[in-house]
């Protein structure tokens, strides 16, 4: 009998047959061989998730060793600069590559023009200089819009019941120019004003900030979803009205290309798509469109309501957590921005 790596080759060559379930129906292709067993689901997998696709955003408050719960965002805090830089230690440690920091300003030093937002040592600035002392090696993006910061909580100058943008487009660069003075690697623009990532681009050049990157909200809906953050960053009872004059219908798609493609043309070096889940069909026009590196936002309210649900015992958590994450990848994003980062690149970490 022929050896072969110790085994008979009869015996090896012999197939495998499951006579208790002969087959009755005469099919050339049964899809479910390739699903038989973890191995070969491993081997014919199509999309991955790694810890290299989270973007994990933060909330800082003013205060000393402080993390104050927020009520719609289970699980998700409120930190003070200390505790942020304990956060963006995790982060290192998860291999998390970037982080986003979103500051609670206090009512006090909210105005009419966010005024807040142009100083040099307010609350985000402060908490990008404590974790670049630490962690240099960690990726620091910060939103660029007014909403944390103005009285009526909106992204921009209010005048009259209406948003400026050009007047509102010149403070923004300020505030990112704020912000990459501070440290910050990626300027992320939210505010939805046209010409702003041109703007924000000449100005970081003309400042010396040549590096930094943009990572545009390039197609931001005006969304319910983000009820949760906006709670989180105080600007939910002060907020007059809604932001349907500058941020996306949600009905439509087409528009979101022309977002996208002027965004690009401005300078933007990656463009996001937000809210995220039930926008999927928005990141994989924009991704087959443009083949840019292209981000998702699980937004607040994405995260509430699953978060809600895992709490009450409805859904399972770690698959829950990882399907819709996986989602993302599958539609074509690069990276998605999600409050379950440290969760998911635990799963990652801790292997299947
Ligand atoms: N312009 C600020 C901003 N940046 C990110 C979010 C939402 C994020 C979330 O819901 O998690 C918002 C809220 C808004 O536009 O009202
Ligand atoms: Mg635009």
């Amino acid at each position: 009998m022929a050896i072969k790596f110790g085994r008979p080759i009869e015996l090896r060559d012999t197939p495998h047959r499951d006579t208790a379930a002969a087959p009755s129906l005469d099919l050339t292709t049964r899809m479910r061989r390739n699903r038989k067993s973890e191995w070969a689901r491993r081997l014919v997998r199509e999309n991955v998730l790694t810890t290299d696709d989270l973007i994990w955003p933060l909330f800082v408050v003013d205060g000393s060793n402080l993390r104050a719960p927020i009520a719609s965002m289970p699980g998700v805090d409120r930190l003070s600069v200390d505790q942020c830089v304990r956060d963006a230690e995790r982060a290192m440690k998860l291999d998390i590559p970037c982080i986003a920091l979103f500051p609670y300003t206090e009512p006090s030093l909210r105005d009419e023009t966010g005024s807040e937002a142009l100083n040099a040592n307010n609350l985000v600035c402060q908490s990008v200089r404590a974790i670049k002392r630490e962690f240099p090696d960690l990726g620091i993006l910060c939103d660029v819009a007014l909403d944390p910061f103005t009285s009526h909580g909106h992204d921009g100058l209010l005048q009259d019941g209406r948003i400026l943008n050009d007047e509102t487009v010149a403070i923004l660069v300020q505030q990112a120019l704020v912000q990459a003075e501070a440290g910050c690697d990626i300027i992320a623009p939210s505010d939805m004003m046209d010409g702003r990532v041109a703007a924000i681009r000449a100005g970081l050049d003309r400042g010396g900030f040549g590096d930094v990157q943009i990572m545009a909200y390039a197609a931001k809906y005006a969304s319910a979803f983000y009820g949760p953050f906006r709670d989180a960053i105080g600007s939910a009872k002060t907020l007059t009205g809604d932001k349907r004059t500058y941020q996306m219908d949600s009905a439509n798609s087409d528009e979101a290309l022309r977002e996208v493609e002027l965004d690009i043309a401005e300078g933007a070096d990656m463009v996001m798509v937000k809210p995220g889940l039930p926008y999927l069909d928005i990141v994989r026009r924009v991704k087959d469109t443009f083949a840019m590196p292209t981000f998702a936002y699980q937004v607040s309210g994405e995260y509430a309501m699953i978060a809600g649900a895992i709490n009450n015992g409805w859904l399972d958590r770690d698959r829950t957590i990882m399907e819709s994450l996986v989602a993302f990848k599958r539609a074509g994003a690069d990276g998605v921005l999600t409050y379950f980062a440290p969760q998911a690149a635990e799963k990652l970490k801790a292997g299947r």
